[in-house]
């Protein structure tokens, strides 16, 4: 058993290792869309199933409250946290549109859609960017694997984050950090302060 977790830690650094040779340009185009869309007045939507789902919160929270820098609350909202809600919309329509019918709700042109899923392959989460780009949103994929039916839905406004790995929790891990660079990246271009390095 230790052997097994000393196996796990060693794969997540490389899984990041990798990431950090592939990702970053993808991550700073992801921030700089965000950017954009708060500044002009819209908000993000995110949204994802089991371990995706508390990345979406954990995303929404850090903008809500804050990250690391004080600043005013961003406006974030996580689709997976109305049980009442996703309850009805499960029972009387189906669970691949918990979150498809919230973002024809709420979303709104300019708005952004964070869809965050190992597979690439959750129908719900697929109903989600189909729902967010009849809303002329557009989409951040938080993916892994081979970017799954999600990457094929991807135009060029949006933009995809795929892990290099085909292991959903390696892939989770490198999710979150993800999630903490855009938020970085959020706080330091919106609110630039001299103490920051
Ligand atoms: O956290 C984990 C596994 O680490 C699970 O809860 C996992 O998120 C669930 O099986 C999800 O339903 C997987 O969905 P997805 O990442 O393929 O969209
Ligand atoms: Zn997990």
């Amino acid at each position: 058993m230790l052997e097994r977790i000393k196996d796990s830690f060693t794969e997540s650094i490389q899984t990041k290792i990798d990431a950090a040779e592939a990702l970053p340009e993808s991550i700073a185009k992801a921030a700089e869309m965000m950017v954009h869309c708060l500044l002009g007045g819209n908000k993000i939507l995110a949204c994802g199933n089991g371990g995706s789902a508390g990345d979406a919160q954990h995303f929404s929270a850090e903008l809500l409250n804050r990250y690391e820098v004080e600043r005013p609350p961003l406006p974030a909202i996580a689709l997976t946290t109305d049980s009442s809600t996703l309850t009805a919309i499960a029972n009387d329509y189906s669970y691949d549109e918990v979150f498809s019918k919230q973002i024809l709700a709420l979303g709104q042109p300019g708005d952004i859609l964070l869809a965050i899923s190992t597979s690439g392959n959750s129908g719900n989460v697929i109903k989600a960017m189909e729902a967010a780009l009849s809303r002329d949103m557009t989409i951040v994929a938080l993916t892994g694997k081979d970017g799954g039916a999600m990457a094929g839905l991807l135009g060029g406004g949006d933009v995809e984050i795929r892990v290099p790995s085909n292991v959903t929790a390696r892939i989770q891990e490198v999710h979150l950090l993800v999630i903490h660079c855009l938020c970085d990246n959020i706080d330091r271009t919106l609110f630039p302060q001299d103490e920051q390095q």
